[in-house]
């Protein structure tokens, strides 16, 4: 659904976006990660034929970025981080506004952005004018308006920024419907708990340069090794040797529990506890260690750093 082959933007002598390749399944969520001015407000930009290329192509919902940029804006919900709301405009002379600019009634985008505007919470404010609206009302609604032309893509920079929690928790859940419902987002967050719980496929971004991509499992395979599980034991091990499966070893223990590392933990955690009661050993509990996106971006990041100190 988007697919980018060696996009690169030049600002004068400044390469704000190397030779970035990636793509995104329909229907899936990627997270673009980077830090502050590593080039993804500029890719999204690019994505949604906002700005041209230097050099490199991008196709996005089956249409060429240059070559056919009205046909990617008409199927790109973009929300970007400095969303101009007109002050002096009502929530429906803003959305009416948009929605022209789509080829909509002002019938259509009532009928549009009447269960946006319930879904966000903002039923009710319709004849207020926009400079009466929060912050939060504000991000909301420039999603509503990202949404009004029913794009099966979407492009989403910093949703969640300048929100209370309650707004953000909206926004969040917002988002994991419009996936369900098959949408293609990529969504750039320096929030790493966002991007771990709404994302599918990572792709980080440093100095303009895609350094890592993947989904969220196979990053942290990847980067953080085989995934870990923490087995809490009925009884005292008292130092008695454990046999194990192949692919499986333990990283550390305890007197009544221990942790495992297991190569492939679809075929192997269930021989481990048959192996475990076979041994006499009862476990009380067994989960996997919680191992967060937030390891991968700082390991993988502080590694680049070094690389080029
Ligand atoms: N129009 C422009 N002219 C010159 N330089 C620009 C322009 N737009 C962006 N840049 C530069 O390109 C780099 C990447 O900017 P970009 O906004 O894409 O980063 P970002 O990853 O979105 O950062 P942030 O997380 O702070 O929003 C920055 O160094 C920025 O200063």
């Amino acid at each position: 659904m988007i697919y980018a082959e060696g996009l690169t933007k030049i600002f004068d002598d400044f390469i704000a976006v190397n030779q970035v390749s990636f793509s995104v399944a329909e229907g899936r969520v990627l997270a673009l990660l980077g830090k502050n001015g590593a080039g993804k407000t500029t890719t999204i930009r690019m994505l949604s034929s906002i700005l041209k290329p230097t050099s490199g192509s991008a196709k996005v919902a089956g249409y060429d970025i240059v070559l056919e940029a009205q046909k990617v804006r008409a199927s790109v919900g973009v929300l970007t981080e400095h969303h101009g709301l007109y002050s002096r405009m009502t929530l429906w002379e803003y959305l009416e506004f948009f929605g022209s600019l789509y080829g909509m009634s002002a019938l259509e985008v009532r009928q549009r952005a009447k269960p946006l505007l319930e879904e966000f919470e903002l039923e009710g404010t319709e004849k207020k004018r926009l400079g009466e609206f929060s912050k939060g009302m504000r991000q909301k609604l420039a999603l509503v308006r990202a949404l009004l032309h029913n794009p099966p893509v979407l492009m989403l920079d910093e949703p969640t920024s300048a929100m209370d929690p309650e707004s953000a928790r909206v926004v969040r859940n917002a988002i994991a419907h419009l996936r369900g419902q098959g949408r293609t987002i990529l969504l750039c967050t320096h929030n790493l708990v966002e991007g771990e719980e709404l994302a599918d496929d990572v792709a980080i971004i440093h100095h303009g340069r895609v350094i890592l991509q993947g989904s969220l499992e196979e990053v942290k395979e990847q980067q953080l090794g085989a995934p870990e599980f923490l087995a809490r034991l009925a009884r005292p091990l008292n130092g008695a040797t454990l046999r194990l499966p192949e692919g499986v070893s333990v990283t550390a223990r305890g007197e009544d529990w221990v942790r495992f590392q297991v190569s492939h933990p679809r075929a192997h955690n269930p021989e481990l506890l048959r192996a475990l009661l076979h041994q006499q050993v009862e476990v009380l509990s067994f989960q996997e260690v919680p191992r967060s996106l937030e390891e991968v971006f700082l390991k993988v990041v502080r590694s680049e750093k070094e690389n080029v100190d």
